[in-house]
């Protein structure tokens, strides 16, 4: 069983629902990385930090349960729409004394082990719902914190018809939050991108 060290009030969502098209439609999450599944390593990372973890996936389930964690399939509603059905999903199923909700994808093995608490510190000077991580490679939507109060709103965007997580998040108030080494952040979206993960490990 994986300890949780972070505030009671702060949560997380590892992301392992996608298609994985660019790695030939393997689920990315459960792909191994010197020995352990990808999303193990993720899950390592993000425990220390968080109150609470639980797990969006719509395939491989009996993999992800024997993480013991919470762990929920996109609502049929939702299904195919990617990280945003996630999230339509999840406001349905939070307990309700997470207030706060870290996001992270399955494929990213080494995340700042500070990334929760930098996100937290910047919504609180900031004022606003959703703290952005920005890397000299870009914006990682993937991997945001979140006021769970914002997750009613996913549900109406997707109605509308509307799937990018970025257009969704032009429509809430975000921090950017500069993180400079942008390697911590790196995914495995395809196989090159694997090789160079574990490559850098030996
Ligand atoms: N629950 C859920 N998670 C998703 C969905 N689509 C993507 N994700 C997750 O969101 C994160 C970011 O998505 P991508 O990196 O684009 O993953 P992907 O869609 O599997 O990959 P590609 O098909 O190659 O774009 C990954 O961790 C995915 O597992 C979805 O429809 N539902």
């Amino acid at each position: 069983m994986m300890k949780l060290n972070g505030p009671q009030e702060l949560g997380g969502l590892l992301l392992a629902g996608g298609e994985g098209r660019r790695m030939g439609g393997q689920d990315k999450g459960m792909l191994p990385l010197c020995g352990q599944p990808l999303a193990a390593h993720v899950l390592a990372r993000l425990a220390p930090q968080l109150g609470w973890l639980a797990i969006s996936a719509n395939r491989s389930l009996d993999d992800y349960r024997r993480f013991g964690l919470p762990l929920w399939t996109d609502a049929a509603a939702w299904q195919g729409m990617g990280p945003l059905a996630a999230l339509a999903t999840t406001a349905e199923q939070l307990p309700p004394h997470i207030t706060l909700l870290q996001l992270a994808p399955c494929d990213t093995p080494d995340l700042p082990l500070d990334l929760s608490a930098t996100l937290v510190a910047a919504l609180a000077v900031s004022g606003a719902d959703i703290a952005l991580p920005v890397t000299p490679q870009g914006p990682q939507p993937a991997c945001l914190l979140l006021k769970v109060d914002v997750l009613a709103s996913v549900a109406p965007y997707l109605a509308g018809g509307q799937r990018s997580i970025r257009g969704w998040l032009a429509t809430q108030r975000v921090v950017e939050v500069p993180f400079a080494d942008a390697a911590a952040f790196a995914n495995a979206n395809d196989p090159a991108t694997l090789a160079a993960l574990a490559a850098g490990r030996q």
